[in-house]
């Protein structure tokens, strides 16, 4: 018999207390604050705690098969647990590159024998991310994977004809290119933003136009095509006004921003640390302001981590020589809550929106993630203690990688609980171990 949960005093989306039940993997009542029966129900009290809807993270880098020294589906899948999360959509960057039905399945079998969140494999648009021939795109949508997100993250589609075919393809099942958008002759050799900072520390600059120039020609070919097209972290102020040009003009374009595009800048690459060497890189104050803005006014559409876990001698080198990419997933909704919640930029029920409602559709999982917190509704939930403050410790993540950029850093809010269909897969702040899967 599965446990049934009492969450008392809750606060839906940030919203008036209520008891929520969750029982037979729904929620199953939605009584006054603290009028539901608790016989036989382990009660949680969550008095000034907000309730969301369990967040879907659009772009997650799990590295199974191939590096699991860096990170596997059960190490990842955790950390999303912990982090707030109920779903990921798995990039396809792996080893073997994720570009046939077979090792979708495969990612979404370890997924399901993981049991911390649902784990959607996102398909390679081309044969090993080599740009050259489009993979089969239908075999993975038709797979038990049911893959409806692909891209070739990590390398731009950059042939313009490949990046058209795949637009039109996907259509077929309702599917969505994601662009990893870098122009790759404009980004030769680049370590870092372009700009004041790389010009003083003498390494090659990433300009904004490299990504600028993808986005506006992808939006154009989404709009003769007829096709959707979803944007991966954009970073600079001119992509979020490319963005704001094409919905206005009806284009079918989403678009993310990973939390650290939100608060981090290009001064940090004068550490020489690599931990702050990502893709695409840290951009300026101007742009930080620019995609908080963007965020603000749902030009862009999502928060998503690009959680990069990365082996230490791959970051615990010297900047040319060290990976892009840091982790994410167990420091996002903190993130988010610093800079667009305190702030007063966005609600609690905009947090539900750009962290789980948005991803869950553009990823088309909204029939189990991203719901309305109501009776009946899959008890797909995070409950967020947004008052606590806590100092990120890299050593006690539980990501099997170090490289998070926060350590050290006081953050506000605390993920106190995280339920997958009812059942709890995060109490107490802490990961359910023995997690009694499905
Ligand atoms: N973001 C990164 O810096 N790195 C990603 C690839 C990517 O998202 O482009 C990775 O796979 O490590
Ligand atoms: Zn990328
Ligand atoms: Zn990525």
């Amino acid at each position: 018999m599965s446990t049934i949960y009492v969450l008392r005093e809750v606060r839906p989306l940030g919203g008036e207390p209520v008891d929520v039940v969750l029982r037979d993997g729904v929620v199953a009542e939605i009584a006054a604050p603290g009028t539901a029966a608790t016989d036989g129900a382990t009660v949680v009290e969550a008095a000034g705690h907000v309730l969301l809807p369990g967040l879907v993270d659009l772009h997650t880098h799990l590295r199974e098969p191939g590096r699991e020294d860096a990170e596997t589906v059960e190490s990842g899948t955790r950390a999303a647990a912990a982090g707030g999360f109920t779903a990921v959509h798995a990039m396809a960057n792996t080893s073997p590159v994720a570009d046939t039905a077979g090792v979708v399945e495969q990612v979404w079998r370890l997924g399901q024998e993981s049991g911390w969140v649902d784990v959607h494999p996102v398909g390679a648009v081309t044969v090993g991310l080599d740009g050259e021939r489009l993979a089969e795109l239908g075999a993975m949508a038709d797979s038990a994977a049911r893959v409806r997100v692909f891209s070739d993250d990590g390398r731009c589609v950059h042939d313009p004809v490949l990046m058209r075919r795949a637009l039109e393809y996907v259509k077929a099942f309702d599917g969505v290119v994601a662009q990893h958008a870098q122009e790759p002759r404009l980004t030769e050799g680049a370590q870092m933003n372009e700009g004041v900072v790389s010009a003083a520390i003498g390494l090659t600059g990433w300009p904004a136009v490299a990504e600028e120039a993808i986005i506006a020609r992808d939006v154009l070919l989404a709009e003769h095509v007829g096709s959707r097209l979803h944007v991966c972290h954009l970073s600079t102020a001119g992509s979020v006004e490319i963005v704001r040009w094409a919905k206005a003009r009806g284009i079918d374009v989403t678009a993310e921003v990973t939390p650290h595009h939100l608060i981090l800048t290009d001064e940090l690459a004068r550490t020489y640390d690599a931990t702050y060497k990502v893709n695409p890189p840290l951009r300026t104050a101007a742009d930080v302001e620019a995609v908080r803005a963007g965020l603000a006014d749902g030009t862009i559409d999502i928060v998503a981590t690009d959680h990069a876990p990365h082996a230490r001698e791959d970051k615990d080198c010297e900047w040319p020589a060290a990976a892009f990419g840091m982790t994410g997933l167990e420091t996002a909704l903190s993130v988010v809550q610093a800079t667009m919640v305190d702030s007063g930029r966005l609600t609690w029920a905009d947090v539900a929106r750009v962290m789980s409602a948005n991803p869950a559709r553009i990823g088309r999982v909204e029939a189990q993630h991203g719901r309305p917190i109501e009776v009946g509704e899959p008890a797909n939930l995070t409950l967020v203690d947004p008052a606590a403050r806590r100092t990120v410790v890299g050593a006690e993540q539980v990501t099997a990688s170090a490289n998070t950029p926060f350590a050290g850093h006081e953050l506000p809010g605390r993920v106190v609980a995280t339920f997958l269909r009812g059942r709890a897969t995060v109490l107490d702040g802490a990961p359910v171990e023995a997690v009694d899967a499905r």
